[in-house]
């Protein structure tokens, strides 16, 4: 008997062959759809929808709702981590995350809270969770996730956004040690946080290397493969586990070493490159986020031949979040034409 009514996404993830790929989009709960906006609206802001469970899990159900995705994704932030080891943020409008707070020298890393302490301050994801499932009804599945070791680390020395992380980044010249110390800490944390999500019912974890890009290789390899290694063989094999390393395409061969199931592409990495530089993974992504901007007969065109690209061993996505101001039109069209594709 299947878990859930629609388990495809799960059977794809695992490898098996289905009849069409599963579909979702990356940073669907929230943004595009009105039914976030007017709830948002009534709000303080971004962080209190993230801290109130019962108004995350509503969120996180409204594009299965809305727009028919074969998976849930939990509505929280990869920022949760730095904050539960005392490192807390605030969201911006219009800027984005900062951090009043940052990580400067082992004195400041001496402050921060040990990784086992870290899931006993996210008790609200965890109730997120518990919420959504009951709304899901085990309609989808739903994805858990968390920041890659080198995301998170880029922000709590950072303090915020950049184009160049250059204090991230000299800090990893700099004090290697002191960037090793930080990198495994961070890992830790987030590997434990993670357990409690699958234990909460997180049905696959997605790990998001949203800074990756900005590496390089010897760096990538060093510091941010290592830690990520690290957390997926904390996790086993309890669930199936997905890495992005977004705008690292060089790294794709490393992440194919690792025991993850599935490997995500950005809209610039080429599905049938990625595929012979990968063994017994199973891809997602690739659509450029842009293209649902297009005439929706183009859409649908651009959508048709990223799926027959890809072939079986697929899961259809973007090639990142879905932009704030997408025409719902074309992100709903991009579902549907993945939901009436078959495989021949
Ligand atoms: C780098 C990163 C962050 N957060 C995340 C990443 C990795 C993915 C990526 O590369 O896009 C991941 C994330 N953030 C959010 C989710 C929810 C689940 C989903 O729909 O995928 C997920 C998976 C909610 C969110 N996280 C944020 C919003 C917008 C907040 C609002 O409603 O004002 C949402 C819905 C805020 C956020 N959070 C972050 C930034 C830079 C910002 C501000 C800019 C932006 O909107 O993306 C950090």
């Amino acid at each position: 008997m299947n878990k859930y009514d629609n388990d495809l996404f799960l059977r794809a993830a695992r490898g098996e062959l289905t009849e069409r790929p599963p579909v979702w989009l990356m940073r669907q709960a929230g943004r595009i759809l009105p039914q976030y906006r007017a709830l948002r609206a009534q709000l303080s802001g971004f962080i209190e929808l993230v801290t109130t469970p019962d108004l995350a899990a509503e969120v996180t159900v409204q594009p299965v709702d809305e727009l028919g995705v074969d998976a849930a994704i939990i509505f929280s932030d990869i920022l949760v981590i730095p904050e539960a080891l005392g490192l807390p943020y605030n969201m911006i409008e219009k800027v984005g995350p900062r951090f009043p707070e940052v990580i400067k020298s082992m004195a400041d890393f001496k402050k921060l809270r040990p990784a086992d302490a870290a899931p006993e301050h996210l008790g609200y994801v965890y109730d997120a969770l518990d919420a959504t499932k009951k709304l899901l009804n085990n309609r989808v599945p739903l994805i858990g996730f968390a920041g890659a070791p080198w995301t998170i680390f880029a922000y709590m020395v950072e303090g915020g956004g950049s184009k160049t992380f250059s204090k991230a980044r000299a800090m990893l010249y700099r004090e290697p040690e002191l960037s090793h110390l930080l990198m495994e800490r961070i890992a830790l944390a987030t590997a434990a946080y993670l357990k409690g999500k699958i234990s909460h019912g997180a049905d696959l974890i997605q790990l998001f290397d949203s800074w990756a890009g900005v590496l390089p290789p010897a760096h990538y390899e060093a510091f941010a493969l290592r830690y990520l290694k690290l957390i997926i063989d904390e996790l086993g094999d309890a669930v199936p586990i997905t890495v992005f390393a977004k705008d690292a395409r060089h790294a794709i061969p490393s992440i194919g070493k690792l025991a993850c199931n599935v490997v995500q592409l950005d809209w610039i990495a080429d599905p049938v490159l990625a595929r012979s530089q990968v063994q017994g993974k199973v891809l997602q992504g690739n659509l450029d986020p842009v293209q649902l901007y297009a005439p929706l007969p183009e859409v649908e065109r651009a959508t048709l031949a990223m799926l027959d690209k890809f072939g079986p061993h697929h899961i259809a996505n973007l090639g990142h979040g879905v932009y704030p101001d997408t025409p719902l039109d074309g992100v709903k069209t991009f579902v549907n034409t993945v939901k009436n594709y078959r495989y021949g």
